[in-house]
This record gives C-alpha cells, sequence and structure tokens, in this order.
C-alpha cells in the first residue's frame, strides 16, 4: 500500500507553525554542556493525536511511544545522537555509550534491542542492526487531554536561526517522498506457519520437558498479514482499543517495528525499580460472568502458576545483583487486556548505587515469560526448533533519560513492517500438561491486537 506524503491544510499549518516557532525560539535557547549544542523548547497550538499528523509516518528514522501508565504521547524525528549494535555484547555496549551520552535535563533517548544477540542470521530484519538507540533532533510531546505540543529541537553547533529554519524543515520533509513506497518483492514474508508446525514444535518442547531437560519453554510463531492501514491509522486504532499497553512504533531503514505491549522488563524513577512478571494466560470472557469464571480458572491452575512462578523466582533471583529492598505479593494478581488476561505480579525494589535501568534490563533479558526455564536450555532449544529468527520479538523497547529514569518494555504484541507486508508474532510458555491446540488459541488472542491494528485481510495461517 502506498502511504500518502501529501498533507492536508490543517496538518500543513502545524508543520508550518512549527518551523516557525522553533525559528523563533532559536535566540535565547539555552546551550547544553556540549559546545554548541542549543536545546530550544516551545510550544504549538494542536488538538489531534499526535499519531494522527498525517505525513509523520513518512518521516524516518522516527519513533512513537505511549506508555499506559502516561496520558502523554511522544513523536522522535530524526537523530540527533545515535548508538547502533549488534555484536554479541551489543546490550553491554550500549550500556557504556549511553551512560557517555550526557543527555541535557528533559532528553530521552529512545530505542529497541533483538532477542538474541548471538544469531548470526537475522532474517526478515536483517536491514536492522539488533540494538537501535537514538537522540531524536526533534522531539513532540503531547497530553491527550491538552490542544498544545511540547517541542524540542536539537540544534547542532554553527547553527544560527536561519539554519535552524532550513534544517527542521528539511528534516519535516526530506524523507517524505523515498519512504511509504509499496517494496514489490518481499520473499522473506512469504513462509506461513501452520497448525501441524506448531504441533510439532509443542511436541518436541514436551518431550524435553518430559525426559527433565527443561522445565518451561517460550515457543512462538509467526503470521503474516497484508497491511491495510498507514501507521497514523493503525497507531490510533491501538490508542482506542489498547491503552493497557505500551503503544509503541519505531521508523528504521523504511521498515517499522510496532508494538502494543503490557509487560514492563524494567522502569525507573528516581531510583525506584519495578519489573512485570506476566505469565500464565486465559482469554477475556464474554460477559462479566464468563469472564469471571476464566479469571478463577487462571489463578487456580496448576499449569499456569507453575508457568508465573518460573518467571517471579527468576526475575527476583536476578535482580539481587542490581536492586535491593525488593518485594513483591506472594500471591499473583489478575492483569486483564482487552483482548487476554495474565497472572500478574508486580516486582518493586531500589536499585543499587551504580546500577542503572540498562544494568537491571542486562541481567533480566531474557526472562522466562519469552525464554524459559533453565535458562541457557530454552534458549538453546528455541533457537533450534524455532524455525525462524525472532529479531526484535521478544527483545526490549523503550526510553531513558540523562537522570537514569525510563521504561523498557518486552516486544511481545509487535509486529514487523515493510509496506505492504507484515510479521506478527506470538509466544506461549510451554510446560508439562501444555496443549498444543489449545496453545495455538491463546497464540491467536495475542496476535488480535496487531491483525486488528493493521487492518488484517489474510485468513488465519492456519490450515
Ligand atoms: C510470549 C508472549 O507472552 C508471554 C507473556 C505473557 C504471557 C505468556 C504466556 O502465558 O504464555 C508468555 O509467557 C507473547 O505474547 O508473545
Amino acid at each position: 500500500m502506498g502511504e500518502n506524503a501529501m498533507l492536508t491544510s490543517a496538518q500543513e499549518t502545524v508543520w508550518e507553525h512549527l518551523v516557525d516557532a522553533i525559528a523563533k525560539a532559536y535566540t535565547g535557547a539555552p546551550l547544553t554542556n556540549e559546545p554548541g549544542v542549543r536545546c530550544i523548547y516551545t510550544t504549538v497550538k494542536f488538538s489531534g493525536y499526535l499519531a494522527s499528523l498525517t505525513n509523520w509516518h513518512t518521516l524516518e528514522p522516527a519513533v512513537y511511544s505511549l506508555p499506559h501508565n502516561s496520558e502523554c504521547e511522544t513523536l522522535g524525528i530524526g537523530v540527533f545522537k545515535q548508538i547502533l549494535e549488534s555484536n554479541e555484547d551489543a546490550l553491554e555496549r550500549c550500556r557504556t555509550r549511553l551512560s557517555e551520552l550526557a543527555l541535557p535535563r528533559g532528553v530521552r533517548c529512545y530505542g529497541a534491542f533483538a532477542f538474541d544477540f548471538t544469531e548470526p542470521s537475522f532474517g526478515i530484519w536483517s536491514a536492522w542492526p539488533k540494538a537501535i538507540w537514538f537522540v531524536p533532533k526533534l522531539t513532540l510531546r503531547k497530553r491527550l487531554d491538552e490542544d498544545s505540543l511540547e517541542v524540542l529541537y536539537i540544534a547542532s553547533p554553527g547553527t544560527d536561526e536561519r539554519d535552524v529554519r532550513a534544517d527542521v524543515a528539511d528534516l519535516l520533509d526530506a524523507h517524505a517522498a523515498a519512504s511509504g513506497q509499496a517494496s514489490a518483492d518481499h520473499p522473506l514474508f512469504a513462509e506461513a506457519e501452520d497448525r501441524a508446525t506448531w504441533s510439532d514444535k509443542v511436541g518436541r518442547a514436551l518431550r524435553e520437558i518430559a525426559a527433565g531437560k527443561l522445565r518451561k519453554v517460550v515457543l512462538a510463531r509467526r503470521a503474516f498479514a497484508s497491511v491495510n492501514r498507514s501507521l497514523s491509522e493503525a497507531l490510533q486504532q491501538l490508542m482506542g482499543t489498547y491503552r493497557d499497553s505500551h503503544i509503541f512504533a519505531m521508523h528504521w531503514q523504511d521498515r517499522w517495528m510496532l508494538a502494543a505491549s503490557p509487560e514492563e522488563l524494567v522502569r525507573v524513577q528516581a531510583g525506584t525499580l519495578s519489573v512485570d512478571c506476566l505469565a500464565g494466560s486465559a482469554r477475556r470472557g464474554r460477559d462479566p460472568e464468563e469472564d469471571q469464571n476464566l479469571r478463577l480458572q487462571l489463578q487456580t491452575s496448576a499449569k499456569n502458576r507453575a508457568e508465573h512462578e518460573a518467571v517471579v523466582h527468576s526475575v527476583t533471583n536476578r535482580l539481587e545483583s542490581v536492586a535491593e529492598q525488593l518485594t513483591w505479593p506472594q500471591e499473583p494478581g489478575i492483569r486483564q487486556l482487552t483482548n487476554v488476561q495474565h497472572l500478574y505480579t508486580k516486582v518493586e525494589g531500589r536499585l543499587r548505587e551504580g546500577c542503572s535501568l540498562l544494568d537491571a534490563a542486562i541481567c533480566l533479558h531474557p526472562t522466562p515469560a519469552v525464554a524459559g526455564v533453565p535458562d541457557a536450555a530454552a534458549i538453546s532449544f528455541i533457537k533450534a526448533h524455532e524455525g525462524w529468527p525472532r529479531g526484535f520479538y521478544t527483545g526490549g523497547f523503550g526510553w531513558m533519560d540523562g537522570d537514569g529514569n525510563g521504561q523498557i518494555n518486552v516486544s511481545l504484541r509487535s509486529a514487523f513492517i515493510h509496506y505492504p507486508n507484515a510479521c506478527m508474532f506470538a509466544g506461549c510458555g510451554i510446560v508439562a500438561g501444555s496443549d498444543a491446540s489449545t496453545e495455538w488459541e491463546e497464540s491467536e488472542w495475542k496476535l488480535a491486537p496487531m491483525r486488528t491494528a493493521l487492518g488484517d485481510c489474510r485468513e488465519e495461517d492456519a490450515t
């Protein structure tokens, strides 16, 4: 599908105001502690959603974020600084390089990383490095209930007011013509995964579990979609239906990652850390009574409790090295989402002195909510039997600032899009007693947010 790069007159006005307001705010904008770099802050009237700005999704690189615990949408466009890593120690290298960025107050870095840094083949994701972090040149923030945009533009050294005007106009225009083109050839998006393949994979996992080699392994399937919506439309659809999740999109190399993830790998705010343990799932009921029954069944199901306990046990143990004063409820609660409900435990604590958000992410990733137990055996089972590289699915995405605050979600309920095609992902924890057909159904509920957002009109890949 080709995306419309034409601006409507209302949107044209917003962009024009934006260029104007940034140029005007140049004089008097504070210099940062980096020589010659200025952070230009201003505001612009705008009453719609940021996600509805019709041509922003043709710009790249770009990032969109609406966390479920926030009323504030953020849109980042262009690159002031970037960190790209693909080696086996990509996350460790990102940690070092991110700590050296010395971000000015209020400036955030956004990014995402893959599930597995040792995987030599990256499949449909091969145009991307394995970890991408960038500080946008232009960041727009908007509270959903307000009608003005907070604007931050980072001007490079040596720019004057005239350059800034030209630079911003260029940033908002340069890539519009090149992107959003329907790419004709997508052979990598052609292989379907059917129920028989899934059952075979689950069967192999159950045999390893019976042989005592694994206790839990999270197996995923992928489904392909023909995308019938622009990214703007997809995001607005998710905003309407899945505000219980962190809605996130990143545009890189003409490809998109889109996610509506309910699970926070780690969040840090003023030294307080929290981690979501989500594992064990049931569908939502068709009426309140059925919903309540399914919820009770989930809470009392030994299989789901074992699946969940594996995550809580591993997360609390691993966190010891980076956090203290850890607390969590002894009984799991329930996290109800639009499409599915999960057993849920929130673990909270304080980051240890000298430890960072990324230290916590490194020690937690991948949790048994996306890999399994024992860790190493589960990861090698996934690599040997899942059948395709996960790429950024079950990796992480999020943001961080210069004060050490930030939030990284697990890339669940996500899709990789190369217009007009997309690949959507969903996985299920397999433990003793799991049934392939029930797990397939579960994966279908988990695919629902992306299927609906993308307006997928293909039949289910099942045959
Ligand atoms: C791997 C996924 O979900 C994980 C997170 C929550 C519940 C899960 C489960 O019940 O199987 C999975 O461990 C996915 O959505 O793709």
